[in-house]
């Protein structure tokens, strides 16, 4: 990964919420970079920032100070409105626990919805839905409802989506968070054959350790600012169980609260 080029890269990335005597510091001047290809999973205590960067690299909600760099552009300011409706748009792709599929439209449809949005033409549209309904494995599936689908299905159908405008980030909130264990695995294998076969970049938060076993690096926050950072081969253990154990162990020793949240 060392030579790996950036596809991301944000600094000073701050966010303050509320006014003067009630300001709460959510993210206090991160730096972050994030390589082609490499999947970063954000863990830390609860009220540490980890959904406020996600909020902030998705453009759902905009810095109150940071700079942004895409490949290998220059630094600017992060984006504000209209541009931040732009980058969200193009550049991010979203999966979210709860899978957020449209209840009464098809696996495929849901697929195509942002190329069907972008006004793409219906040949485009068909070809790519069902070219990436096979990659998560569901091309069976495509006219099936979600209501039809396993959660694990759905949250294919999810990651398919997030894909389908070929965004240079992809950024999952707790994405196994609502699946049992063995399907849990199955996504968490699928993102590792979105980042080898598509050389998708992925950022996911997760409070579980074992699923953290998946990243190619691990960042860990508190307080609203990154304390500590392990790429896959600094954590110790000979399976994922030991490793997660490893994590777990990191991450309660940079904890104010020594019982973490699941
Ligand atoms: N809209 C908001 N208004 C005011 N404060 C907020 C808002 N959103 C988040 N915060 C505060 O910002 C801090 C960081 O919150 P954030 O949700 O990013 O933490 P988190 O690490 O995702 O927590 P959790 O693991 O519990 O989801 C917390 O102190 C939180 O109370």
């Amino acid at each position: 990964m060392k030579d790996a080029k950036t596809v991301l890269a944000v600094k000073n990335l701050t966010k303050i919420y509320g006014q003067e005597a009630n300001q709460v510091v959510a993210l206090d001047h991160v730096d972050l970079e994030l390589a082609t290809g490499e999947i970063v999973m954000v863990m830390g205590p609860s009220g540490s920032g980890k959904t406020t960067l996600l909020q902030l690299l998705g453009g759902l909600e905009p810095p109150t100070e940071g700079e942004i760099k895409l490949r290998d552009g220059e630094w600017q300011q992060f984006y504000r409105e209209p541009q931040i409706s732009h980058y969200r748009r193009d550049t991010i792709g979203f999966v979210f626990q709860f899978f957020n599929l449209i209840s009464a439209l098809t696996a495929e449809e849901n697929v195509a919805l942002p190329l069907i949005l972008a006004g793409e033409s219906k040949k485009k549209i068909t070809t790519e839905a069902k070219e990436l309904l096979q990659l998560v494995g569901l091309s069976e599936r495509a006219k099936h409802l979600p209501s039809e689908l396993s959660g694990g299905q759905q949250q294919r159908v999810a990651i398919a989506r997030a894909l389908i405008h070929k965004p240079a980030l992809l950024l999952a909130d707790e994405p196994t968070g609502n699946l049992d264990s063995r399907t849990s695995k199955d996504i968490l294998d699928l993102f590792v054959k979105m980042r080898d076969q598509l050389g998708q970049t992925i950022l996911i938060v997760t409070h579980d350790p074992y699923v953290a076993t998946y990243g190619d690096r691990v960042v860990l926050f508190r307080d609203g600012r990154m304390v500590d950072e392990y790429r896959a081969e600094q954590i110790v253990g000979q399976n994922r169980n030991e490793r997660s154990v490893y994590i777990m162990e990191r991450l309660q020793s940079i904890s104010n609260d020594p019982v973490m949240s699941s």
